[in-house]
């Protein structure tokens, strides 16, 4: 090519980058007066709503970086000069997030059956969880939760006791080896995976061969690989994430999370058409049945489960039917579900399955690891839960009853009042598709924002929860509690979307933290100050749930 030539071709190649530039900038700016034109009505209503300032564009984002330790604590601290009123926003780039912890306001949201949709962070459970219960909206969560709700009912948890109590027992063994300080929390998880992997999936103890303890860990990891997703803000989106260790990890673990899901369900099935019944996973206990008839329902028991007694969700309802069907593994009332013609598939059940394994597992290891850390620090407390027990129990070392968790009062108000300041789940978050108008304070909060319940700020309001960093299980007292908002408790959400396994959750935490205390005194190093919370889903202790035990005399048998 001449040289004119090349000049020519150089000099239109730079006038049509030049042009594209000069086309790319105005449609740019174009775009964005569009886009911000259409929100206008968003910035509107959240001018109106207080919060920290932010930068033009990014926000306040650059205020909440650093490890979910450092994000907990600055979410917290820079919520405070907003605690009067309840309600707090901030803009991370383009998003909204209002969070809100008034009762009045949490009620609004959690009480709905509209605003049930959850926010756009959830969608990192999806290859895991897939249309599960957590994440599913619209009719199909509906049609679901109508179906699981009842297979939650009291009437079946009965028969897990004995399962709980084998499950204690193996748990209070291990724990024989530990001489010094140590993390109680890995001891708890693992013990909570073996009883769902057999209340959830019937997959039995004698039966959890390699696969079972392969499972667990996978489990284990792939909330590790979550969290990181909630805090990193670099592997949220898909395709920064799939080019990590991270993404090629995941789909190692899920292929033995799925696999054996769909391993279980498969045999099952070929069980099922084979007319062999499924295992019934204990008998029903003797005390139970004559002393708690099964008609009543769950308040008449006089244990809220959880929730303010006021409450009622799904869970509280009659139920006759305590039929031999419902001594199931939740599994197998699906999978029996399905046979007698409720549309539901393989693939769902099997979501369901994995749902309930995630959200039955961190949630509930770490409520059992606050409890033994609050019972480490207060020894005062800790002596009135003996104290009780041991009128329970005397000198036997006979396993629990339903009987006996009825009589745990005042470890049950430990417990809630474990939950009360160190909430497993210390948000809730939702998507709003309508403006909404806050009963507490008149203020609108626009469509399109992330509605977050700080279950977390809610539970230590100095107005509902006088002195709220004091542990004091005496705030749940029936005579306090009555006075309460019903939405000023929530450790386990409320309303419609409320957790399907809190009186599971309950019952299993009663029966393994009494038979911990009835062959340990738990004692800790630490105290509630040095605590290092940090929130990564779940809310957890940074450093570790540390205690020491020692041993007391007697031994819950199995
Ligand atoms: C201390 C233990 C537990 C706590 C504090 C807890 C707390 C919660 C909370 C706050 C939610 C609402 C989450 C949201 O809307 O984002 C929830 C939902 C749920 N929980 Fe739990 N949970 C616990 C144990 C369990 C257990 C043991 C199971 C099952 C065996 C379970 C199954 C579920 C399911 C399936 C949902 C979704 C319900 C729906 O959206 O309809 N949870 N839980």
């Amino acid at each position: 090519m001449s040289y004119a030539a090349e000049n020519l071709v150089q000099a239109s190649t730079w006038t049509a980058t030049n042009m594209f530039y000069m086309l790319l900038v105005p449609a740019l700016v174009l775009w964005y007066a569009y886009w911000r034109m259409s929100r206008r009505h968003m910035y509107e209503l959240a001018a109106k709503l207080n919060g920290p300032p932010g930068l033009p564009i990014i926000g306040n984002a650059l205020e909440f970086t650093g490890g979910s330790a450092d994000i907990f604590k600055n979410l917290v601290s820079k919520s405070v000069p907003y605690d009067k009123e309840g309600i707090v926003k901030i803009w991370i780039g383009p998003r909204l997030l209002v969070f809100l912890y008034d009762p009045r306001d949490v009620e609004l949201i959690l009480s709905s059956h509209v605003y049930i949709d959850k926010a756009d962070e959830y969608r990192f459970f999806k290859p895991w969880l897939g249309d599960g219960l957590l994440i599913s909206t619209g009719q199909k969560w509906r049609s679901h939760r109508k179906l699981i709700a009842p297979t939650f009912h009291l009437n079946v948890l009965k028969s897990f006791i004995d399962l709980f109590n084998a499950n204690s027992r193996d748990v209070v063994d291990k724990l024989k080896k530990e001489s010094g300080a140590f993390d109680c929390h890995d001891y708890m998880s693992e013990c909570t995976v073996e009883i769902l992997l057999e209340t959830a999936m019937g997959v039995s103890k004698s039966t959890q061969d390699q696969s079972g303890f392969e499972y667990a860990m996978a489990v284990m990891k792939m909330c590790d690989i979550l969290h990181l997703r909630h805090t990193k803000i670099w592997l949220r989106p898909e395709f920064l994430f799939n080019f990590t260790q991270y993404a090629k990890n995941q789909t190692k673990l899920l292929d033995v999370i799925h696999g054996l899901t769909k391993k279980v369900i498969k045999r099952k099935k070929e069980e099922f058409k084979s007319g062999k019944k499924p295992s019934v996973l204990s008998a029903p206990e003797t005390t139970t049945s004559t002393e708690i008839p099964a008609t009543k329902t769950t308040s008449v028991e006089g244990l809220s489960f959880g929730q303010s007694a006021g409450l009622k969700d799904d869970l509280d309802v009659d139920d006759n039917d305590v039929g031999q069907k419902k001594r199931l593994a939740f599994l197998d009332l699906l999978l029996e579900s399905s046979q007698s013609g409720v549309v539901i598939s393989d693939e769902e059940i099997k979501e369901q399955v994995d749902t309930i394994m995630f959200e039955g597992h961190d949630t509930t290891a770490a409520g059992s690891s606050f409890f033994l850390s609050m019972m480490g620090i207060h020894q005062d407390i800790q002596d009135k839960v003996i104290a009780e027990l041991d009128q329970i129990f005397g000198d036997s070392d006979r396993p629990a009853t339903f009987q006996d968790t009825l009589e745990m009062k005042y470890l049950e108000r430990c417990l809630m009042e474990t939950l009360r300041m160190y909430p497993p789940v210390p948000i809730i978050a939702r998507q709003l598709n309508q403006d909404i108008t806050l009963p507490s304070n008149g203020k609108q909060v626009p469509a399109g924002t992330t509605v977050i319940i700080a279950t977390y700020k809610l539970h230590r309001r100095p107005d509902i929860y006088p002195n709220p960093t004091k542990f004091d299980p005496d705030n749940f007292l029936p005579e306090k509690s009555a006075n309460r908002h019903y939405y000023a408790f929530v450790p386990f959400s409320a309303g419609p979307r409320s957790c399907v396994g809190r009186k599971y959750a309950m019952l299993k935490l009663k029966i393994i933290l009494s038979t911990i205390l009835r062959n340990f005194r738990v004692q800790s190093d630490l105290k509630e100050s040095d605590f290092n919370l940090q929130a990564d889903i779940i809310l957890k202790r940074a450093e570790g749930f540390k205690v020491r035990l020692q041993p007391r005399k007697r031994m819950a048998k199995a």
